[in-house]
């Protein structure tokens, strides 16, 4: 499902030398996650867990290595082989990216417009998860007239609309207080139960001592523990790429 082989990201490098490549900001990275898995990927700020999720929803290639997503090689794919993966992927931005000239609604029903979804199937589905993020009032509002924790509440509605084969989320509950941060959890591990792969960017251990699943540590832009990956309890039976 999600397989990273000694991958290694730069930047473009900015200020007296621009042009150049920055500094490594993830060096030999190595693991797998198996179709299904549920995965923390934890580290402090700057740690690298960022640019593990922009690889792994195909924002970006590895400068070296190899990253493997829903059966496509990223690095030496063609340009064209990437959207039609990109769209099975849901992705919880750190700043959460709507639309400023969409409505909330619109926000949430893009992904289901893109996959083509007719009119009048769509708006039922999008109702439904406004009412269950709280915010079936705001429908017709601009995302610009939301507070941070509703804009969050809607990055999420949206990332999950489709129910994409794999869910990676940065920081999603950086804006949430408590009892609304479990709520997302509960709603992540439950997609996770009917088939979705979730991958997590998290610093809140009290979370994610409340919802225990394997995790990836970054450390300076590297895999702090990589026998963290492997070799889980129930991880084995159906790893495509054991
Ligand atoms: N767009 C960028 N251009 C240049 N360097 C970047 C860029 N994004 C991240 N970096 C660098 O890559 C390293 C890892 O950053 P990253 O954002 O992946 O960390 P993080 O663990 O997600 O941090 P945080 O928890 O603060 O979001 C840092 O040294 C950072 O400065």
């Amino acid at each position: 499902m999600i397989r990273f082989e000694a991958v290694g990201l730069r930047y473009p490098g900015g200020g007296p030398h621009r042009g150049a490549w920055g500094p490594e900001a993830l060096s030999d990275i190595t693991f797998a996650l198996p179709r299904g898995s549920f995965t923390w990927l934890l580290g402090a700020s700057g740690a690298g867990k960022s640019s593990v999720l922009r690889l792994m929803h195909l924002a970006l290639r590895p400068t070296r290595g190899e990253v493997e997503v829903l059966g496509l090689r990223v690095a030496r794919a063609p340009r064209a082989a990437l959207p039609p993966v990109r769209r099975r992927i849901g992705v919880v931005f750190q700043d959460f990216r709507l639309l400023p000239y969409l409505s909330v609604f619109d926000n949430v029903a893009l992904p289901l417009r893109l996959a083509g979804r007719a009119e009048a199937s769509l708006r039922a589905d999008v109702a439904e998860m406004l009412r269950w993020v709280g915010l079936e009032a705001k429908a017709q509002s601009s995302p610009l007239e939301l507070s941070g924790g509703e804009q969050q509440r809607i990055a999420i509605a949206r990332a999950v609309i489709h129910r994409p084969e794999l869910l990676v989320a940065d920081e999603p509950t950086g804006n949430l207080d408590t009892r609304q941060a479990r709520r997302l959890l509960a709603l992540l591990r439950e997609m996770n139960r009917l088939g979705t792969t979730v991958v997590v960017a998290s610093h809140d251990e009290e979370l994610v001592a409340r919802f225990p699943a394997p995790s990836l540590f970054l450390h300076e832009g590297r895999l702090h523990d990589p026998d963290n990956a492997r070799g889980l309890d129930g991880w084995a039976e159906d790893d495509e790429l054991a």
